[in-house]
């Protein structure tokens, strides 16, 4: 039976480069593949998928409003897919978590789900909340603090690099606006 697999990191730390090499492995097989990406986050253009590694390619938008289960099912009738991979999967509804749960249950279609576990107070994204719940396989992908620990947590800075503790939790941005840090140094820098 097809599996839901969630990827989860800090930023920074290979999310998107490792679903792009995932994707790469099963075209160069002959296998057909879909990927998804927020649409909220344009860092790189609207509709693409982009690693700071370099690697980057055209991938569906996803917000809330979009029938992920929908859209799959009719791409799969039309050519049979072998995996479906969505980046920035914390951006995810409880709803569409349930969608995805369904095209591995229902339509044997094996999903691989990349994303971040906290936000900038260290609180969980909707999406990463309900795929951390229903998810088959969970999977860091680890990085590394300045200090050399595991960096688990990630800091909002603002355009003076000092930490910011209040705000809404979607706030698009890269190296410029947030650090990926390990929780001692991510507590230092709240103050706390
Ligand atoms: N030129 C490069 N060569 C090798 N690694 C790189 C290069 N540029 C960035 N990286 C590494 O790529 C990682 C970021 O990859 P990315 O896929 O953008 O991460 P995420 O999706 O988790 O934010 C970082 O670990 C960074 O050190
Ligand atoms: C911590 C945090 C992040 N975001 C946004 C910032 C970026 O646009 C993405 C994550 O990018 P990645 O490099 O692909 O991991 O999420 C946010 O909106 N709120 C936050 O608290
Ligand atoms: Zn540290």
């Amino acid at each position: 039976m097809a599996k839901l697999y969630f990827y989860y990191s800090s930023m920074n730390a290979g999310k998107s480069a490792t679903l792009l090499q995932s994707d790469f492995n099963y075209r160069e097989r002959g296998m057909a593949t879909m990927l998804w990406t927020a649409a909220i986050d344009d860092r790189f253009g609207h509709g693409r998928i982009a690693s700071r590694i370099g690697l980057e390619t055209d991938a569906h938008l996803f917000d809330p409003a979009v029938d992920i289960f929908a859209a799959v099912a009719r791409q799969h009738a039309a050519t049979p897919l072998s995996c479906v991979l969505i980046d920035e999967a914390q951006f995810l509804t409880r709803a569409q978590v349930w969608q995805i749960a369904a095209l591995c249950d229902d339509l044997n279609i094996p999903v691989l789900c990349y994303g971040l576990r906290t936000d900038f107070r260290g609180e969980l994204f909707e999406g990463s909340a309900h795929l951390l719940g229903l998810a088959d396989t969970l999977s860091e992908i680890k990085t590394v603090c300045d200090c050399g620990r595991k960096a688990t947590m990630n800091l909002r800075v603002d355009g003076q690099g000092q930490a910011v503790r209040d705000g809404a939790q979607t706030q698009i941005g890269g190296n410029d606006r947030y650090v990926a840090l390990c929780r001692r140094h991510y507590r230092e820098q709240m103050g706390g």
